[in-house]
């Protein structure tokens, strides 16, 4: 992985920080600045909630402390898998953090892509089998992190979707190929270029979400669900998976630089700029509403 400067900064801070998931052979739980972590020892299952209030947007900072979680749990051999889910049963993540997008430093603006292209990395290659307990909203970037998992259960009464072009946004195409391989490309071309946002059933529907579940039973069958996953050797379940995520994952590694200057040049833009004050201003108004 390939950290920036301010990252590493960030890192060196969280070091510091208590929670050491290796070796842990109990159930733990530990908290970093914005997740909570709980560590089943005996089943080797990590629950980690998205805890960044008010809508676990994923900012520079949020995604390097994922980032930096992601390499310990796959570092530490006792964890297997991995329940993703969020601490706020209404938002399971507002996606990326607009702030990072608006009038932006060109630096801290490419830094940023490149973590989160980090954590879609790490997260989308993982060795640990992931299920997404999409427990509330999640447009865009949440939408992305739960098409990073291997298998996803959504609550009812909530919305998903990559819905960048609604935005005027360009979805990158490692956005799109993360929808694609897992509902087909044909239900992908309709939502990606509608810029969709399903509702859970619409979501389940076209295969986007796997199950639905009421919010308060998500985790109950979350980790039931984890139980049959990890009855696969981990090894014949891990390289199977890189097998077919490969090709994807190696599409973004050869264009690493090209996707950040894309991004940075996009968004730096007069008329995208512009278009981001628009929708800040409609967002903040709605919220006092
Ligand atoms: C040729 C190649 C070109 C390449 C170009 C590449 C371009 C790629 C760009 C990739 C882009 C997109 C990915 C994204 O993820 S963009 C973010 C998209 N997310 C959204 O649009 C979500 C917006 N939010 C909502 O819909 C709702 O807030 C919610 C998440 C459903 C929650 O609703 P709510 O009613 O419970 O809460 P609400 O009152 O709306 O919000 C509370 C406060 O939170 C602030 N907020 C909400 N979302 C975000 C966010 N994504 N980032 C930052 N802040 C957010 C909101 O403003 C309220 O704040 P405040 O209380 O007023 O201060």
């Amino acid at each position: 992985m390939i950290w920036g400067r301010r990252a590493l900064q960030h890192v060196k801070r969280f070091k510091r920080l208590p929670f050491q998931p290796e070796g842990l052979h109990r159930c733990m739980s530990a908290a970093t600045q914005n997740l909570v972590v709980e560590m089943d020892g005996k089943s080797g299952v990590a629950v980690v909630k998205l805890n960044k209030p008010p809508v676990n947007s994923f900012n520079l900072e949020f995604l390097t402390e994922i980032n930096i979680l992601m390499e310990k749990l796959e570092n530490d051999k006792s964890c297997r898998g991995l329940i993703l889910t969020s601490n706020n049963n209404k938002i399971f993540s507002g996606g990326l953090d607009i702030m990072e997008m608006y009038n932006p430093q060109p630096d801290r603006l490419a830094e940023f892509w490149r973590t989160l292209q980090g954590m879609w990395l790490s997260l989308y290659g993982s060795r640990l089998a992931t299920i997404a307990a999409i427990n509330g909203h999640s447009p865009a970037g949440g939408c992305l992190t739960a098409l990073s998992c291997d298998y996803r259960i959504m609550a009812p009464g909530f919305t998903i979707g990559l819905n960048e072009t609604q935005l005027g946004i360009i979805p990158p195409f490692w956005f799109v190929e993360s929808m694609i391989n897992v509902t087909g490309q044909r239900q992908a071309e309709v939502c990606c270029q509608k810029g969709l946002m399903m509702t859970t059933e619409q979501a389940h529907s076209i295969g986007l979400v796997d199950d639905v579940v009421p919010g308060e039973a998500i985790l109950e069958r979350a980790h039931n669900e984890m139980k049959n996953w990890l009855k696969v050797p981990d090894f014949a379940r891990q390289l199977t998976k890189r097998q077919i995520r490969k090709p994807t994952m190696d599409r973004l590694i050869a264009k690493r630089d090209e996707d950040i200057q894309n991004f940075v040049q996009f968004i730096t833009k007069d008329s995208v700029q512009k278009a981001m004050g628009v929708y800040i201003d409609q967002l903040k108004n709605k919220a006092k509403k």
